[in-house]
């Protein structure tokens, strides 16, 4: 019964019609009953008290006042017309004004009748005054339904112009409400009720928009964000399950000699333990029976490649290739270069393919990929092409997912009849909160631990203006045999200012350092440039490295040991991050200068305290994501996960953890939601798969 009615379209509700429905359903995507019920005010306006005109003061907010209105008059200034009452009580006087609707005041307002008024007071000249308060007749007061938390809902400037106001709003409410009767059906189980003494669900709905005081206010904001926050969890990790049950993946069961070879003789280093514990992560998924999908998160310089490798080798020693792809050619030729070291003892076939592999070899290593005489391929996205065919992929890792799409990585897939087990490497750290609700359909592993020995980046804020310093030390450590990274912004509106600008820098550092040698590189260059210049500094033939943010993500010049970054207030944190992991990967001490003018705003203040007070990438994720908000982060704009209606994934962690543990609990306990006692959970789920969107299980 209910859900019919809930399907009724706005229009239909006493006082919308096909005008308002329109406008409802293009300002605020409202169409039908269960829209309007779903749409929670943001802010509440407590009224449950009343005010006497002798006690305001100079800072109250909104307040109610009973009184009467005894005299209106225009008063006419230069600045236009206003009306103005005044409007007393038992304990004395201040004026009511207001700027438009002169006429409607004028006919309808009724003298010495008593009024409650509501609204902002200013005070001014001695005096207090309300403009376009709201006003009603003591009479109607009683006898129209009072709510002592009035709704605030949130508006448009065309609503407002069409009269829809928040009363209007809000008597739409009530009326939907009546209608339904508030027979809601419950879509949590009793038990998790019971146990987290959590409001119902219809006493919730009614509380969220009319609230009968703080307690049942919080209580009820509280049960619909978990609720929400629940349900993602449950659609997040069934999938994930469901993958697991239904993708069979290649079963890695051997770790073989090339892999052992490699580990007892060849391993540069000794592994960090957070190294260990990921290859081992990586070990049990590859040999689970199920394809792996894993995402590896690590912090910049904390030592991903080799991780990567040993995947990689643990698919050699079960007969099968591997390949990596980087978003750049730069980064695959340096991935290569690294990779062929690594494993010079190996004797294995591993190759490069990029867009600029000529076309004898491109064809030598199509046809030596698929009779499985290479082994690892190394390359940008040329690797998706169609004509890329592999005799066996058995892993694909991908460095940087945040530049190739899902889509992207569903083709790796589609190069074998069962899909490879995939690794996604990542540099740019993202909150566990965040990475929980965004990959939910990923396993999170996480290098949080940076190779013993690393010097902490000194960084430090420096304006315009002690230029000269910042050169003196350039030269010094110039001297001193490093190298140096002078980075400026390139932000897409203003393509041609910031070209200028690092023209304009490259000439005078030019002019600065004539006896040194210096390498350019930015957006507009022909990739071949690029990577010559690029080349010339890797190899320690240039000692300044002028460029855009061309370099952000993983150039490795282990030598170089200074970044300074131009107009630093115009970089986001994690890029600052990523430019400041530039440096610091050799064993000197390394500087990061971050340069502005005087001019700052509070944000820019922000992230540049934070650059200079932590080398820490989840600490600064953290801060970005309170700054900027989820939505703004990268790659996660296209993800619905984050359309929450009510809870709020930074200030709500807490309640995310909670409802990521029960929906972890009630899956382990019943995977298939097969059990009578979660009928209910089960019902909320299927139309929240059906319908796509979590705020369609009101029922
Ligand atoms: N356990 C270790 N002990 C010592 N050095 C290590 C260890 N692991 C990695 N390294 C070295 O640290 C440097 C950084 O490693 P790597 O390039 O893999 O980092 P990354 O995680 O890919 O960082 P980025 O994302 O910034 O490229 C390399 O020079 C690597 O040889």
């Amino acid at each position: 019964m209910i859900q019919n009615l809930l399907q009724t379209p706005i229009e239909y509700l006493k006082g919308v019609g096909p005008n308002r429905a329109d406008l409802f359903k293009k300002e605020l995507n409202i169409s039908t009953y269960r829209d309007l019920i779903n749409f929670f005010p943001n802010r509440y306006i407590d009224k449950t008290g009343f005010y006497k005109v002798a006690q305001l003061q100079q800072n109250s907010s909104e307040v109610q006042i009973v009184g009467k209105i005894v005299h209106l008059k225009m008063v006419e200034q230069k600045k236009g017309k206003r009306l103005v009452a005044d409007f007393v009580d038992d304990t004395g006087r201040m004026e009511l004004v207001w700027f438009r609707g002169h006429k409607w005041i004028r006919e309808n307002i009724k003298l010495n009748t008593p009024y409650v008024i509501f609204g902002k007071t200013n005070f001014y000249s001695g005096m207090f005054s309300m403009p376009h308060p709201e006003l009603e007749l003591v009479s109607d007061y009683k006898r129209n339904l009072r709510v002592a938390m009035q709704p605030v809902y949130p508006s448009t400037e065309l609503l407002q112009k069409k009269g829809i106001t928040n009363r209007v709003i809000m008597k739409l409410m009530q009326e939907v409400l009546q209608q339904t009767g508030m027979k809601f059906s419950e879509s949590l189980n009793p038990e998790l009720l019971e146990e987290l003494k959590l409001l119902g669900k219809a006493a919730s709905l009614f509380n969220i928009h009319f609230p009968k005081n703080q307690e049942l206010l919080a209580k009820a904001q509280f049960r619909l964000k978990f609720e929400e926050l629940f349900y993602v969890q449950l659609q997040l990790l069934r999938r994930n399950l469901m993958h697991k049950q239904k993708i069979k993946g290649f079963n890695f069961d051997k770790v073989g000699h090339i892999f052992n070879d490699f580990y007892s003789n060849h391993l540069p280093f000794e592994l960090t333990n957070a190294q260990k514990r990921v290859v081992k992560e990586i070990r049990g998924d590859m040999g689970s029976g199920a394809q792996m999908n894993r995402l590896l998160q690590g912090d910049v310089g904390s030592g991903k490649t080799i991780v990567a490798l040993m995947s990689m080798l643990l698919a050699l020693d079960n007969n099968f290739q591997a390949c990596l792809m980087a978003p750049t050619e730069i980064l695959s030729i340096q991935h290569y270069h690294g990779l062929v070291e690594l494993c010079v003892e190996l004797k294995l076939n591993i190759r490069l393919l990029t867009g600029s592999t000529k076309t004898r070899e491109r064809r030598e290593i199509h046809e030596q990929l698929e009779s499985g005489e290479i082994h690892i391929l190394i390359g940008t996205h040329a690797l998706l092409e169609d004509k890329v065919k592999f005799k066996n992929l058995g892993l694909a890792v991908i460095d940087e997912q945040h530049r190739f799409g899902v889509a992207q990585r569903a083709k790796l897939w589609k190069k074998n009849h069962i899909p490879p087990h995939v690794l996604v490497m990542t540099a740019t750290p993202i909150p566990r909160t965040l990475a929980m609700s965004l990959y939910g359909d990923l396993d999170i592993s996480v290098i949080d631990e940076l190779p013993p020995g690393r010097k902490p980046i000194k960084t430090v804020h420096r304006y315009d203006s002690n230029r000269l310093k910042v050169l003196a030390f350039i030269r010094d450590e110039i001297q001193k045999g490093r190298q140096v990274y002078i980075v400026y912004p390139l932000i897409q509106e203003s393509e041609k200012m910031d070209y200028k600008d690092l023209m304009d820098g490259y000439e005078s550092i030019a002019r600065e350092f004539p006896e040194n040698q210096i390498s350019i590189v930015h957006g507009q260059m022909k990739p071949a440039d690029k990577d010559f210049e690029m080349d010339r500094f890797v190899k320690g033939e240039t000692d300044i490295m002028v460029a855009t943010t061309v370099i952000e993500v993983g150039v490795n010049v282990p030598n170089a040991s200074v970044m300074i970054i131009e107009s630093a207030e115009r970089f986001g944190l994690s890029q600052l991050h990523q430019l400041r992991g530039r440096v610091g990967r050799g064993a000197e001490q390394s500087f990061c200068i971050l340069m502005t003018g005087h001019k700052l705003s509070n944000d820019s203040k922000t992230r540049l305290e934070t650059m200079t007070s932590t080398n820490d990438g989840f600490e600064i994720a953290e801060v970005d994501l309170k700054l900027r908000g989820p939505g703004d982060l990268m790659g996660t704009q296209q993800s619905g996960v984050l359309n929450l209606k009510i809870a709020d994934i930074v200030k709500d962690n807490a309640i995310l953890q909670s409802a990521r543990f029960y929906a972890n609990r009630l899956l382990k306990d019943d995977p298939n939601l097969e059990n009578e006692k979660n009928s209910t959970v089960k019902n909320a789920y299927s139309r929240l798969v059906k319908n796509k969107t979590i705020w369609n299980y009101i029922s």
